[in-house]
């Protein structure tokens, strides 16, 4: 906004508004140095249960596409891992780029990939519902999957064929019987660190969970998510790529891993 403007903050063209909220100090993405990362011997296995039958629908919110989940009991969670309580599987969805070259929001060893995978979860012990959690430190733990080019995903495919019916802005269609551990790489390593969303409303409120393997996706997997549009029907044609954050300063913060 213009507050942005005259603080001279960079604003980022799909937003609008600052891509680093004034006084934030624990903001997502980041850049995960390997090496900066500290083995913490005392993190637990990450524990992941999710029920298929927990799917609703899969949406094109005019930033990305989104598959939501039924959340009004403990059905889909996780816990476990750097988490004190269980975290109820809310959403998930994806960033990705223009081109194989880019996409993803973390990076490794400034490593970018081409696309990274969000399963958000909201603190169902701490927290009422989620819209509460949201707003609140540790409200929400989200674990990112880094997708690379390689083999095709045949569990990927399952969403992949829907994307033409929800090509733009505000189109929902059921989807249903999914399971998304099926988009988890088999390795359990994972770097853990206290950051926010990456989109508006930018609250410090995310455990982030970044696993450190990728999941391969095939070039015509991908290119299907780039024919997904920004735009309602009827407006000027916007092809949705290139919907990820830039990185923000680590601001002091240990990232630690939980293999050694
Ligand atoms: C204010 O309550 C609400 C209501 C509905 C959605 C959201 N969200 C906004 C942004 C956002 C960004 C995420 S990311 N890329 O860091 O994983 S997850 C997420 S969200 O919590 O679903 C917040
Ligand atoms: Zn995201």
């Amino acid at each position: 906004g213009d507050s942005a403007r005259l603080l001279c903050l960079p604003v980022h063209p799909l937003w609008q508004s600052p891509i680093t909220i004034p006084g934030g100090s624990r903001q997502s993405p980041i850049n995960i140095q390997w090496r900066d990362s500290v083995y913490d011997p005392h993190l637990k296995p990450l524990e992941i249960r999710y029920d298929p039958e927990t799917c609703l629908h899969m949406w094109n919110n005019g930033y990305c596409f989104l598959v939501e989940f039924e959340d009004s009991t403990d059905k889909s969670y996780i816990t476990g891992g750097p988490l004190e309580n269980n975290y109820r599987l809310k959403q998930f969805h994806f960033h990705w780029g223009a081109i194989n070259e880019w996409g993803s929001e973390h990076t490794v060893d400034c490593k970018v990939f081409p696309a990274e995978l969000h399963l958000v979860h909201w603190n169902s012990c701490k927290f009422a519902s989620f819209e509460e959690a949201v707003m609140e430190a540790n409200g929400l733990a989200v674990i990112g999957v880094f997708l690379k080019i390689g083999a095709h995903h045949s569990g990927l495919q399952n969403l992949v064929e829907v994307l033409p019916s929800i090509k733009h802005k505000d189109t929902l269609v059921e989807f249903d019987e999914f399971d998304p551990s099926c988009l988890l790489p088999s390795c359990p390593d994972y770097w853990t660190y206290s950051g926010s969303l990456t989109t508006p409303p930018l609250t410090e409120s995310v455990t982030w969970i970044i696993k450190k393997k990728p999941i391969e996706v095939d070039e015509d997997q991908l290119e299907m998510f780039r024919m997904l549009l920004f735009n309602s029907f009827g407006d000027e044609e916007q092809r949705m790529v290139d919907n990820f954050r830039p990185l923000q300063p680590l601001m002091g913060r240990t990232v630690r891993s939980s293999f050694s």
